[in-house]
């Protein structure tokens, strides 16, 4: 950050000097109904900049004004995307404006910068795979920019998730090939004169990058959207268009109208859920959100689709002409610019709830973490330096089990079961508060949990063991001998054990190439790490006729030696949701004591009616 000051100091003090302030208002209004004590005085004392700040080139961020009891703070922000989207989110950059006000050269400039940090890569924390695509949207038509303007189709999966059919992904590794393709899709961008400017975009174009964590496959893969949105025209150039240009002009400016209803639509939803008591609740109408009246908007539906879980920033370049021929697309421009600014209600301070993750504090969180994260504790410094938990519940899945993995001896899984417990805590306070449901809550999920009914009472932090209600308990692999975890678990074998199981003796093969585990888990789009088995009996327990998922006798003529105890066990696959197991009662495997590499603890989540693994 404090490299961003310097770089941009000249551009600071030129935009502090034009800064033009508005009348203070608090405090001195004599309508106001309340007014400072005169038995107590507070006041700012301001120190004038040291040497050592000065040398660097740093520049002062507090103002006196002149005879006013009023300071002025001028603080400079960037809207860090690109790490967002590196981390997991959804970033999206529009460029909006008049014809020939430089949005095309704005986001040019962008993604040429875009390019060279996520290649760079000295600035983001780990490794990724970065693919992009780049399509134009010309009215209802969409053309592919990296394939010779080949026509793609706009469509919808049975998941909801748009998907640009046919258009060509590419794998960037270097700077110089992704210099390339932003070239060459600028040289296709269907261009035609108009008065104002000789190569103007009569089409919206798109940059997709999609960042790709190999270290997360499950996580969802991070977006970012760069868009030169085709310009609002001009009214001087009217009498130089025929019927087709003006059916053009008139397609333009309803998709950039539906465009700014579904930014200040889905700005306007956030607000509420963020409005004290969480949203949900209030009795103000939920905006509507138009994302399918136009092809751009369903193109981005889950940047503005109130039932998008992925989490979401969005930049909107406001991009003006000086000359005074165009003032008044001037100031159509910065209205509209305007409309998208939505006030955000101040959060209010929360009372503090051990059971729901969402009113901690920094400190709170930190605690949690220590206390509930398992073997080795993961680190509360690495995990929430300064987060408080509704922070944390902001940050992406890839983020959070990221920031798990820093701590040494922390493995995937583990990771990946205490951002499942966090997760499944804050939505069993929601649904205690009756603020449940992705959309409704304070909070969106960073990963797909959708939220039927809950009837968990609340978890205190645990110690060694989960700590869980009686009836959790009775639902949960945890062995509910006390003690028991002191025992090794090839010794304490019964009933009701998961195991993880090495299936190198190959049940699994018997489904194809890849093992039905693995085919399973791709159809669910998830990487699975380890095979799990829920133990049912031992095999010599059953009668002859009992088969196992290949149809081979567990107890019959057919049976295959194991080389030691064998037990019957009904197969545990993954879930379609990011770290969620169902149990497949009537598919059974014979697995050998030999083959079992550790004990699992899988706990039932009522709310989504899957088990998850803890910690
Ligand atoms: N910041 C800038 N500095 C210098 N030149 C600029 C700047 N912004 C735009 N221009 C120049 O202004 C002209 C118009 O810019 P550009 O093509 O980016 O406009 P546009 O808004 O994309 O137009 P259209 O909507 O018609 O496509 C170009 O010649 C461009 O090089």
């Amino acid at each position: 950050m404090d490299q961003f000051i310097l770089d941009n100091g000249d551009r600071y003090r030129a935009l502090v000097r034009a800064f033009k302030p508005a009348p203070a208002t608090s405090g001195n209004d004599p309508s106001d109904s309340i007014q400072a004590s005169p038995d107590f005085t507070v006041c700012a004392r301001i120190r004038p900049m040291l040497e050592d700040e000065t040398s660097l080139g740093l520049s002062e961020g507090i103002f006196i004004r002149d005879h006013a009891q009023t300071v002025d703070v001028h603080q400079l922000k960037k809207a860090p995307i690109v790490p967002w989207a590196w981390a997991g989110g959804v970033g999206t950059l529009f460029s909006y404006g008049q014809t020939g006000s430089g949005k095309t050269f704005t986001v040019s400039a962008l993604e040429r910068h875009v390019a060279e940090t996520l290649m760079d890569g000295s600035s983001l924390e780990g490794s990724r795979k970065i693919f992009i695509c780049i399509i134009e949207l010309a009215g209802q038509k969409a053309f592919d920019l990296l394939n010779a303007r080949k026509p793609i189709s706009i469509l919808e999966d049975s998941f909801g998730t748009t998907q640009l059919a046919g258009a060509a992904e590419h794998h960037i590794t270097d700077v110089a090939v992704f210099f390339h393709h932003i070239d060459a899709a600028a040289l296709l961008r269907r261009t035609e004169a108009t008065k104002k400017n000789d190569e103007s975009s009569r089409s919206h174009a798109i940059c997709r990058i999609r960042i790709e964590n190999p270290s997360a496959p499950e996580a969802d893969d991070g977006l970012l959207y760069l868009v030169d949105l085709a310009g609002s025209e001009a009214a001087r150039d009217k009498d130089l268009h025929d019927a087709g240009r003006m059916k053009e002009a008139r397609e333009i400016n309803t998709s950039l109208s539906v465009l700014k209803d579904c930014i200040r639509g889905r700005a306007l939803h956030d607000a509420d859920s963020l409005a004290p008591g969480g949203g949900g609740k209030s009795s103000v109408k939920k905006p509507y959100i138009p994302f399918r009246q136009s092809t751009l908007t369903k193109t981005l539906k889950h940047v503005f689709d109130p039932a998008s879980t992925r989490q979401c920033k969005t930049i909107t370049i406001a991009c003006v002409n000086p000359c005074v021929l165009d003032v008044g697309p001037t100031r159509n421009t910065l209205r509209y610019a305007e409309l998208l600014r939505v006030s955000v209600p101040r959060p209010k301070a929360v009372e503090h709830d051990p059971a729901a993750p969402s009113t901690w504090n920094n400190e709170q969180m930190r605690a949690w973490i220590d206390s509930s994260s398992g073997t080795p504790p993961i680190s509360s410094a690495l995990l929430a330096p300064t987060e408080s938990g509704r922070q944390l519940l902001h940050l992406s899945a890839t983020s959070f089990v990221y920031r798990c993995l820093k701590t040494e001896g922390v493995s995937a899984e583990q990771a990946n079961a205490f951002q499942a417990k966090f997760w499944r805590l804050h939505f069993d306070s929601l649904h205690r508060s009756g603020k449940a449901g992705v959309g409704a809550g304070a909070v969106s999920s960073p990963s797909s949990h959708t939220i039927t009914n809950s009837s968990r009472s609340a978890e205190e932090p645990s110690s060694s063991m989960p700590d869980l209600s009686r009836q959790e308990k009775l639902d949960s692999s945890v062995d509910p001998e006390p003690g028991a975890d002191a025992i090794p678990f090839k010794q304490r074998i019964r009933p009701g054990m998961v195991v993880s199981w090495s299936s190198s003796k190959s049940v699994v093969a018997a489904w194809g190439d890849g093992g039905f585990y693995s085919s399973v888990a791709a159809a669910a789009g998830i990487g699975m790490a380890k095979n799990y088995a829920l133990i049912l009996c031992p095999a010599s327990a059953v009668g002859e006729r009992v088969r196992d998922v290949r149809g081979v006798k567990v107890n019959g003529k057919e049976k295959e030696e194991g080389d030691g105890e064998r037990y019957l066990c009904a197969m545990i696959l993954p879930a379609i949701m990011p770290g969620a197991y169902s149990i497949s009662m009537w598919r059974h495997v014979v697995v050998g004591v030999e083959q079992m590499e550790e004990e699992a603890l899988l706990e039932f989540d009522n709310a989504t009616r899957y088990y998850f693994l803890t910690v």
